[in-house]
């Protein structure tokens, strides 16, 4: 019963207005990009090593992620470690080359030659791993900025209220003067509005821009991050620091209260691998009993739906979790589910494989489908399992919802 699955709208459909010879613009493509090389000198494998918990390029991917601006979401990497990292965030590898991954290689070249490799982006929105308190509202903001308001750079700026005074080099008999203050009135905090300085965190560009060699220019604006949030780290001494701030004022993922995997089409269709007596499973999602038992202990309620009758699969299946079989509509049962248990939308990870799936992966705050799910669902979910529908797909999206939304331990 599994639908072929037709992407989107059918060939042909385009508006009738639409002049001759000019194909549909397609809408710019914005990548998120975060540049990890192994080098790093200071903290070593700085990008891979767990802040409060999360590997550090986890935190600024995880905003990535959930903000849903970015058509794709990338890592740039010389290195095995970072590249295995990154895939565990279900986001995309550019293996670089050692050319660009010296210590003295610029973030504008390393950029640069990620877009020599693909053609198909438009918008670069560099996000830097060193700053770690990054929130999606940021960006769901700047692509606004970018999208919207017709900007072709933003990049971040947080307040400072320092007072700065000129450099006398040693063995120089001069005296120092003021640079930006009145010693005669020295201003109070609140008097002063204070300076904006670029704080590392996010720089977006248009690609014709970066290519001119510029990160900053055209149409350019600054972003103000709050000063809670304006975290970079630069040397080893930053890393407790950063530590504290992003427990206090990061973000700490998605809060998902239930997991829902609609299990038709994979597992009601002779995927489940029952053997002839219907008692045993001969294979199919044994790995999926430890990704609910992990999500179950952090307190998610895992439900499997099916449309069809397959009480008896299921329960062969011997998954520990609550099952509705001959459901009439998903999307209501769920919206039922949610109300009882009062719920968002936002709360809800929902795993399909269906063209009836489409609906509640579009509304869920997290959504994956298996490998081979129709076309129509992958193009709805966030997260497309490398394992095909029956072969631990449960367990890889509960893994992948874990992952997201993992509690941090100090
Ligand atoms: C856009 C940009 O110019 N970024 C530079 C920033 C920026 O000027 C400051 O953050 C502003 O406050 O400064 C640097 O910042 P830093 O060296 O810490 O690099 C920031 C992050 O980017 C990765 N990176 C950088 C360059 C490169 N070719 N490949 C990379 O993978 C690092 O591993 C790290 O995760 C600096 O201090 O030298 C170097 C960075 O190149």
């Amino acid at each position: 019963r599994r639908s072929t699955g037709a992407a989107g709208p059918a060939s042909g459909s385009a508006p009738k207005t639409r002049s001759r010879g000019h194909p549909p613009q397609r809408p710019p493509h914005m990548a998120a990009l975060v540049l990890a090389r192994g080098g790093s000198k200071g903290i070593p494998l700085k990008n891979i090593k767990p802040l409060a918990g999360l590997p550090l390029i986890g935190w600024v991917l995880r905003a990535a992620i959930d903000s849903g601006v970015f058509q794709s979401v990338w890592v740039s990497t010389d290195h095995d470690e970072i590249e295995k990292v990154a895939k565990k965030f279900g986001v995309k590898v550019h293996r670089r080359s050692a050319q660009v991954s010296k210590d003295t290689s610029s973030s504008l070249e390393t950029i640069q030659e990620f877009l020599r490799h693909h053609n198909e982006v438009d918008i670069i929105g560099h996000i830097q791993a060193t700053s770690p308190c990054l929130h999606p509202d940021d960006l769901i903001k700047v692509s606004k900025m970018i999208r919207e308001d017709g900007y072709d750079s933003v990049f971040s700026v947080v307040r400072r209220h320092l007072f700065r005074w000129s450099e006398i080099k040693k063995g120089v008999n001069k005296v120092t003067t003021p640079q930006n203050l009145d010693p005669a009135k020295r201003p109070r905090r609140q008097d002063w509005d204070g300076e904006l300085y670029e704080n590392g965190s996010f720089y977006f560009a248009k690609k014709d821009l970066i290519e001119k060699n510029y990160l900053q220019g055209g149409k350019v604006i600054y972003y103000e991050m709050c000063a809670e949030c304006s975290v970079d780290i630069d040397i080893d001494i930053d890393w407790p620091i950063a530590e504290q701030r992003v427990l206090r004022y990061g973000y700490l993922g998605k809060e998902i209260k239930l997991l829902v995997c609609s299990i038709d089409g994979w597992l009601t269709n002779g995927h489940s691998c029952l053997s002839e007596d219907q008692k045993e499973k001969s294979s199919g999602d044994d790995r999926g009993a430890d990704g609910i038992s992990l999500l179950k202990k952090r307190g998610v309620e895992v439900w499997l739906i099916s449309e069809e009758e397959c009480s008896k699969t299921i329960s062969a299946l011997k998954l520990d979790c609550e099952v509705k079989v001959s459901v009439t509509h998903k999307r209501q049962v769920i919206e039922d589910r949610r109300n009882k248990m009062s719920l968002s939308w936002k709360e809800v990870a929902y795993l399909g494989y269906e063209e009836s799936d489409v609906d509640c992966l579009r509304e869920a705050g997290m959504s994956g489908v298996p490998a081979d799910a129709c076309a129509a669902a992958q193009k709805a979910a966030g997260y497309i399992c490398k394992s095909n529908g029956g072969h631990s797909a449960i367990q890889e999206f509960a893994e992948y919802v874990c992952l997201l939304m993992q509690t941090v331990n100090l």
